[in-house]
Formats: C-alpha cells, structure tokens, sequence
C-alpha cells in the first residue's frame, strides 16, 4: 500500500477511536497493565511514546496479548526510532513536530506517520511530502480550536486531517471532537504519568471510563 493509502487506513480507525491516550511508560509490566485497564474499560488505542526505552518492547508485547488495542508510536523524532516503532508493529507514528528527515523516511517505508505541525507553513510543508494526517501541538496553548480552525480553512479541499494533542481533557475533548477535520484527540490526561507510577489504576479506570462515556454521547 502506498503512504497515503496507509494513513487513510489509520485515519479510518482512529475516526472510530476518537479518542487516544499519550503514554509514557518506563517498564514492560506498567505498559501491559495500562493496556489491559485501556482494553476493560473500551478504550481501543494508545500512542506508546518513544520518550522511554520501553516502548517498542511494549507496543511489541501489548500488540499481541491485547490484539484488540490499536497502538501507535508518539515522540518519533529520528529515523532509527521510526523504524524501531515500524519493527516493533506499530499501526502508525507521531511527531510533537515536524522533521522533514523522518517524514521522508516514514513515506519512503509506507508507515503511516502524522507529523506534528501547529502553523500554516508547517501544515504546508508536511503536506508537500504527501502527509494529510496532522498532529495540532500542541493544541490549546497554540489556540485550541480557534486556531485550528484558522489553519484547517485554507486546506480544507486538500482533505487533511488532524489530531489535536497537548492541553485536551475531559473539559474541552468535545470540543476539538466537534471540528469536523479532526479525526482524533490525543492526550496524557488519561494515564498520567504519577499515577501509573503510583499504580492509582481504579483513577485510571475512572478517568478512561469518563472519556468513552463522553465520546458515546452518555
Ligand atoms: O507531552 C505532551 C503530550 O504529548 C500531550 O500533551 P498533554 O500532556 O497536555 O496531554
Ligand atoms: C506530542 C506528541 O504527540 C508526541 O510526543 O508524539
């Protein structure tokens, strides 16, 4: 499949997901854990970051044992960690930016990969290379959905898409899911990272609990 035909693919589950946790996990055991409590509580997604070493072994691990989940990488900042998410079964990878070194590779190995981007110039050059999957970040301290807006308008016709990460939670989640170029909100909120240390996992449930009862409209 070619790069745009993969990010099409990954953009037609995460519109389904619409909602994707941002973790940050420093051992197997942790990751496996919050991906069991994201799989009983029906949140099928999460972007492991690569901000730990952990994360390929996770993504690797969890992959199989919850074959339900659908997991991306987050924080790919170079070449070597692309292709340790790709190796490692990722069905797509995200940048907080936009590195033209990764986004070349990401389309070269047809891996769907949505850089993050929070100018039109940004937006615009990740789209010459083909990307119509976007992070906004980080979004509220950039604008929120007033400014993505603003970005969207001019590009609205190219059918670009974008998930919103940095700043969303319970309180404005709806708000960003109501833009209609948003495909998904990504965001910490919901494993953060003093309570899967603390192993504070029934807050955990709650908070993942919250977000799927918002999305369904409950
Ligand atoms: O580190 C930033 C995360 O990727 C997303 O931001 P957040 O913690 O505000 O959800
Ligand atoms: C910010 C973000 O989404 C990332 O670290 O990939």
């Amino acid at each position: 499949m070619s790069f745009s035909m993969v990010c099409d693919t990954v953009l037609a589950q995460l519109e389904k997901i619409r909602i994707v946790p941002v973790l940050v996990l420093n051992d197997l055991d942790t990751g496996l854990k919050m991906c069991e409590v994201l799989s009983e509580c029906g949140l099928p997604a999460a972007e492991i970051t690569f901000r730990t070493q952990a994360a390929a072994s996770i993504i690797k691990a969890a992959s199989e044992r919850f074959p339900e989940l659908y997991l991306g990488a987050g924080t790919i900042l170079n070449v070597a960690d692309l292709k340790r998410a790709f190796d490692s079964g990722a069905k797509f990878a995200v940048a907080p930016g936009f590195n033209p070194t990764v986004v070349r590779a990401a389309v070269e190995s047809h891996f769907a990969f949505a850089p993050g981007v929070c100018t039109p110039s940004e937006a615009e050059q990740a789209m010459e290379f083909g990307c119509r999957f976007l992070k906004f970040f980080p979004a509220e301290a950039a604008g929120g959905t007033k400014m993505l807006k603003s970005i969207i308008a001019p590009y609205k016709h190219l059918g670009v898409r974008f998930m919103p990460t940095g700043g969303v939670t319970t309180a404005n989640v709806m708000e960003y899911l109501s833009v209609k170029e948003v495909v998904a909100v990504g965001g910490t909120w919901l494993g953060k990272a003093d309570d899967i240390a603390a192993g504070n996992w029934d807050k955990i449930r709650e908070t993942v609990k919250q977000a799927v009862a918002l999305k369904e409209g409950k």
